[in-house]
């Protein structure tokens, strides 16, 4: 057995793939047909290597590929060195965004984003070394199952061009009634949240609405990602009182929040507004939000994730916790940090319906859904193993498909040439 005292660092690849992805809409465009990632592998003088994943846009890549070049020689246990190289890496490069959000997170933290999937690969090496899984390694599981939530999108009947894909259009309350209905009989979700700001508010409510009467016992959510006005916000959030457990990113920005917040009882929740700990201080004392949907890929990894955690439970700050398109290194991850996080209060958001089920670099069986729920797994580190064909195959297809930044406007914008991008639209 190794030694667990030092496991130095020799060699990181990183690998961007593309998966097939389906359209689907949100409010500044519409899913590509292929989602980019890149996958991390971390690996040891000893030979062993840690798994991370997260976005594959160019300017990410570019970011993560300097960070890889000088955490070489650290070790996997000294999570500060890493940072420290991974910060040394980015030293005059102020940039922000190319983060793979689309434009709808842009003030997170550039460091963080590039430092978690190395956090995760090294953590996933100190479970290799221990035989502990990560959840152990954060603290401890306070749960073996995992809840998510049903992620109901309006989509597309298909892409342009292509067949009508096996879920079909979406575009209607009965549309999207049928699609819950197919992702909780597959699933078992116990909790729904539909990605709103796609049509006129009145609408949404009236899917909302037609929700609440096909799922009566299921709790409800609805995130329009910023696409209204604070007066709209506090309209909607006003009639959808009782009816929503919160409602998400309804408005631009913490002033703007904290407005409709002072208007609406409900609680707001965000992945917007609140994304870095330079947001915590003026999103807490204005009291925009009480929820925040914490991330792994933006809040800095694991360990900065269950700091967020605590930060978020002092100021009686609820959590859940956001997805974007994703594959099963960062489901392992995300149900290892929510395994072991007491105050995540909601089921975790997943877009792992939308990914076909043939698709992934981990080899299939070590995470599966059973009533809605992931189950936490027991293995060393992650629990997952990195399926080499398959992240081949991935390469290959990220090589093929030409997408180097995800741009669901630009994609809007070639199908329908009269779309325009606007920042509140209502
Ligand atoms: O909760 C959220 O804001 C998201 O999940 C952001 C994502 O980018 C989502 O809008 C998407 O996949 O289109
Ligand atoms: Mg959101």
């Amino acid at each position: 057995m190794p030694t667990p005292a030092r496991q130095r660092i020799a060699a990181v690849d990183l690998t961007p793939v593309a998966f097939k992805d389906l359209p689907l809409l949100n409010a500044v465009g519409v899913h590509e047909p292929h989602a980019i990632r890149t996958v991390v592998e971390v690996r040891t003088d000893e030979g062993l290597t840690g798994l991370g994943e997260t976005y594959g846009d160019t300017a990410h890549l570019d970011r993560l590929r300097r960070a890889a070049e000088l955490i070489v020689g650290t070790d996997a246990w000294d999570l500060n060195a890493v940072a420290g190289q991974v910060r040394a890496a980015l030293a005059g490069d102020a940039g922000a965004g190319g983060h793979g959000m689309a434009g709808m997170v842009t003030n997170s933290s550039t460091a963080d984003a590039v430092f978690s999937p190395f956090e995760v690969a090294c953590l996933d090496i100190q479970g290799k070394a221990t035989g502990l899984p990560v959840s152990t390694l954060l603290g401890g599981a306070v749960r073996d199952r995992v809840d998510y939530s049903a992620y109901l999108f309006y989509k597309w009947a298909g892409h342009p061009d292509a067949e009508p894909d096996s879920w079909g259009a979406a575009l209607d309350p009965d549309g999207l009634v049928a699609q819950a209905r197919r992702m909780i009989d597959e699933y078992g979700f116990s909790a729904i949240k539909l990605k709103g700001g796609v049509f006129p508010p009145d609408e949404e409510i009236a899917a909302i609405r037609a929700l609440r009467q096909a799922f009566p016992e299921h709790p409800l959510r609805l995130d329009p990602n910023a696409a209204w006005t604070v007066p709209t916000s506090v309209r909607v959030g006003r009639e959808l009182d009782g009816v929503l457990e919160y409602l998400e990113d309804p408005t631009p920005g913490i002033e703007g929040m904290a407005e409709v917040a002072r208007q609406v009882s409900m609680p707001l929740a965000t992945n917007m507004c609140v994304v870095s700990f330079a947001d915590l201080d003026p999103g807490i004392r204005q009291r925009a939000v009480r929820v925040v949907l914490s991330d792994h890929h933006f809040w800095g990894g694991l360990r900065r994730s269950t700091l967020l955690a605590g930060i978020c439970e002092t100021f009686g700050v609820r959590l859940s916790m956001h997805s974007n398109s994703h594959l099963g290194i960062s489901l392992a991850a995300m149900t290892h940090l929510a395994a072991a996080t007491p105050n995540l209060n909601y089921a975790c958001d997943t877009h792992w319906p939308w990914k076909s089920a043939d698709e992934d670099v981990v080899k299939p069986g070590a995470l599966t859904f059973e009533a809605g729920a992931v189950a936490v797994p027991t293995g060393p580190g992650l629990g997952v193993e990195l399926d080499r064909d398959a992240l081949g195959r991935l390469h290959e297809q990220y090589l093929e498909c030409g997408i180097r930044d995800r741009d669901d406007t630009g994609y809007m914008k070639r199908v329908d040439p009269s779309y325009e991008l606007k920042k509140p639209r209502w």
